[in-house]
């Protein structure tokens, strides 16, 4: 590479996407995407603007949240992710809807000392001082106490080796309030310095936000769970016996996960909110007795199968890039949700569907039945077919013994040929 990349930020876009160009010797095809996914108005959201990005939206049908009627868009790259949420909403809106719980919205954030010979003192020394910093953390984001948030309290935490962490808790209102929150830690740290008389090593906001959690519960009656040959008690007790291996196993912990992930995750991203922070928050509070854990559960009695799942889910309706973002804005309104936690309650019931989904399949037919059969137009494409190839080829690729690319190359191939032939 023999471009000097300094100050590359100050180049115009014109300037940027031609060094861009020639370091990677891009031909006049690949070069013009960058014109083609460009949008003016995300030139200034990230640093070194190229293009865009684009990722599909789909909307997931079925939900029942709380008595209320619930259409969930999605932002995904994954097939059969939109079609599972909505196949697990739709037997538990058969079954009257997911339930939810949320009881207080607070984001905590910390300001850790080092170095300290008596962490216990320290902290006695800070919890004294406690409504004064309160008021400097107020201080420092004065427009959220005029909305009705603010700080609420401090917390602190002898971590051992001389560590003290001390918790700001703040009600950030509609914002997921990372960056309202880290200004109002830097003005407290400061404050913290001075009545120690330490030098705080760091403050920002903690992502492992546990006064902001939000639980979805459903009862199914276990005949609505009924699948092929499969009745409905033995796939209600299949999937709770899936759920105990993820409480005991941290390798199907995580896949399970994941999977759950897969429903949050495309909602977060819908509504333009941070999910690698959702993701953080959602896997540590999966380890919190200390092993990595399922975050959902299921059980049953015979008669129903219980699921539930409690995540730390702080997510904004303002704030950060939302209100630049159209397509996030339109979202709120597919949603018909106009607070944080309208919007909390609809990822937690996404994230328990999606994992019904997935759990009723895993123990049934299998996932790749009705996962690979969706997948199979993504693998169609990637292999070259045009959207009029799609159909056939499709139907074809369902029938061959193998599903691979090499496989899918030469169905084009001859379907190409065919259409030669009768052409000519
Ligand atoms: C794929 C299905 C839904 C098929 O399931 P099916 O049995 O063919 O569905 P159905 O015909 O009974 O339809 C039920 C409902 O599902 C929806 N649905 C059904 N088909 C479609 C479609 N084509 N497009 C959109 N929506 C669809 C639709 O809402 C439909 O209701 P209707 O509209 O007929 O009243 C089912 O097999 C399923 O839910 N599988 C789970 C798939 C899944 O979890 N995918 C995620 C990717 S795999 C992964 O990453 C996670 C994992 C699995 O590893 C997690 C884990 O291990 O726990
Ligand atoms: N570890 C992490 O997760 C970190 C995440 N981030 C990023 O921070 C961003 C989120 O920070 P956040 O503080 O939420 O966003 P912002 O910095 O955008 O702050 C929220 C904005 O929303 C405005 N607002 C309007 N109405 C309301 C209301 N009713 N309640 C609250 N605010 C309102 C606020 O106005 P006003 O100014 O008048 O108060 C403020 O301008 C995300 O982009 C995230 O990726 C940043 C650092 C770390």
């Amino acid at each position: 590479m023999s471009a000097d990349f300094r100050h590359f930020y100050q180049k115009t876009w014109a300037e940027r996407t031609a060094v861009v160009a020639e370091q990677a010797h891009l031909t006049a095809a690949e070069q013009a995407l960058f014109k083609k996914y460009y949008v003016t108005e995300h030139h200034e959201i990230i640093e070194n603007y190229l293009t865009d990005y684009p990722l599909p939206m789909g909307l997931a049908v079925n939900f029942v949240i709380d008595d209320q009627p619930k259409m969930v868009p999605m932002v995904t790259e994954e097939p059969s992710v939109i079609a599972a949420a909505s196949n697990g909403a739709k037997i538990v809106k058969r079954a009257g809807g997911f339930i939810t719980t949320l009881d207080r919205r607070e984001m905590v954030g910390q300001i850790v000392l080092e170095k300290l010979t008596d962490p216990e003192q320290t902290a006695a020394t800070v919890e004294q001082h406690q409504a004064t910093l309160l008021k400097v953390a107020d201080a420092a984001h004065p427009s959220l106490k005029k909305r009705g948030g603010g700080a609420r309290r401090i917390r602190t935490r002898v971590l051992g080796q001389g560590y003290l962490s001390i918790d700001l808790f703040v009600d950030v209102q509609a914002a997921m309030g990372a960056n309202m929150l880290n200004s109002m830690l830097e003005a407290v740290a400061k404050s913290v310095g001075v009545i120690t008389k330490t030098n705080p090593l760091m403050s920002i906001l903690s992502n492992y936000a546990t006064a902001s959690l939000v639980k979805a519960e459903c009862t199914i009656p276990v005949g609505l769970l009924q699948a092929g040959r499969y009745s409905g008690a033995l796939v209600a007790q299949k999937i709770a016996a899936a759920s105990t291996v993820a409480q005991i196993d941290p390798y199907r912990a995580t896949t399970h996960n994941k999977g759950i992930m897969n429903g949050i995750d495309a909602v977060a991203i819908a509504t333009g909110n941070d999910w690698r922070a959702l993701e953080s928050g959602a896997h540590a509070y999966a380890a919190k007795d200390g092993q990595y854990r399922g975050m959902s559960t299921w059980t049953t009695d015979g008669q129903v199968l219980r699921g539930s799942l409690e995540l730390p889910l702080p997510v904004g309706v303002v704030g950060g890039s939302i209100k630049i973002n159209e397509l996030a804005q339109l979202n709120q309104r597919l949603l018909g949700i106009q607070t944080a936690p309208e919007l909390e309650r609809v990822l937690v019931a996404t994230g328990l569907a999606q994992n019904l989904a997935a759990l009723r399949a895993l123990v049934t037919t299998g996932i790749q039945q009705g996962h690979m059969h969706l997948q199979l137009k993504s693998l169609a494409l990637a292999a070259g077919a045009t959207p009029a190839e799609l159909p056939v080829i499709l139907q074809r690729l369902e029938l061959a013994p193998q599903q691979d690319l090499a496989t899918t190359q030469q169905l084009i191939t001859a379907l190409r040929q065919t259409k030669e032939e009768t052409d000519d």
